[in-house]
């Protein structure tokens, strides 16, 4: 869908991108991570042309970005930004539905969709729609941020540090809602974060970045077991490693199908990193299981962390 092949950015004498190439295929959820300076917005700009690159060739479905108007290739993609960029004079209704009018969406239409993201991103539509960004807390104002994004369907969702700056609590919510809207859209996404838990969570594949080289490209399993070299040991931290792997697999992937326990069930689709905080804050053993339909399923056990059931 989108491919990078030698890509080159310079800015005066300084090079924020030296012989960049990646493909991001259709519906993948890349994650564009590394420390601050190391070239992730610069990329991120140059798929959409808010910045041009210099060298190399970018490709968005096969033909060369240069070869699309910047306005028509911005519809087409989806952009949201940690500092969020509403129009502060245009109500809710109105910001999300910029896309949709531009591109001649009748009116009734454009009200639907906007009804159908607001829901989506957990904002009552009739509580909402008519209000001014300054009426919204930050978090409100970034979801409706992301349903701006959204609007017109496109193909191809940017994100730069979109949960930036929220509370950890509002980040966890949006970063389910992404999961999700990820899941049922199809969208191939580009997030660029500087936090590696955020990526390993979202990521079907992370991108490290440093000095404008990607230094490792693959899925959370292989960023965290087989890091490439000693920045990307440290980037991604050497001493909880065990912790993220459990934050990627689910408990239906060690649940021991059938089996019984005690207390207050974990979901099948939890992550095993809070299966083990469970058995840790209850200081027990065994967990129920419920699958996805609110029945008991089976049950997990605190040795099952460490393998699969015997
Ligand atoms: N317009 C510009 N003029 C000159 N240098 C620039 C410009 N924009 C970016 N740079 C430099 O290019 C490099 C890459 O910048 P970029 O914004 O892509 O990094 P980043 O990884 O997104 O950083 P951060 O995490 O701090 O946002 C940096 O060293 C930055 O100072």
């Amino acid at each position: 869908m989108i491919t990078f092949e030698h890509v080159g950015k310079t800015y005066g004498d300084w090079t924020a991108i030296d012989d960049l190439s990646l493909h991001v295929a259709e519906g993948e959820f890349c994650v564009l991570i590394g420390p601050s300076g190391s070239g992730k917005t610069t990329t991120l700009k140059m798929i959409n042309r808010l910045i041009e690159h210099d060298r190399g060739r970018i490709l968005f479905e096969g033909a060369e970005i240069r070869s699309f108007a910047p306005e028509q290739l911005r519809r087409r993609m989806g952009y949201a930004i940690q500092s969020i960029g509403l129009f502060p004079h245009w109500t809710v209704e109105e910001n999300i539905g910029a896309v949709p009018r531009l591109l001649g969406w009748p009116k009734s239409r454009i009200r639907d969709r906007v009804t159908e993201l607001l829901g989506l991103l957990a904002l009552e539509p009739e509580r909402f729609r008519d209000r001014y960004p300054r009426h919204l807390s930050g978090g409100q104002q970034q979801r409706v941020g992301v349903a701006r994004a959204l609007a017109a369907d496109p193909s191809v969702l940017l994100m730069d540090e979109p949960f930036g700056a929220l509370d950890p609590v509002t980040r966890d919510t949006l970063q389910a809602e992404m999961l999700r809207i990820h899941k049922a859209s199809g969208t191939t996404i580009v997030l660029v974060t500087h936090d590696i838990d955020e990526a390993i969570r979202l990521g079907s594949r992370i991108v490290i970045l440093d000095g404008g080289r990607i230094v490792q490209s693959g899925t959370p399993r292989a960023i965290l077991t087989k890091p490439a070299n000693d920045f990307v040991a440290d980037f991604v931290g050497r001493e909880d490693i065990g912790i993220k792997l459990l934050s990627i697999e689910r408990v239906s992937d060690r649940m021991r199908p059938g089996e019984t326990a005690e207390g207050e069930p974990i979901a099948a689709d939890a992550s095993l990193r809070h299966a083990l905080s469970l058995f840790v804050a209850r200081g027990i053993d065994r967990l129920p299981v419920i699958g996805p339909s609110g029945t008991l399923a089976g049950a997990i056990r605190l040795a099952d962390l460490t393998g699969g059931p015997t």
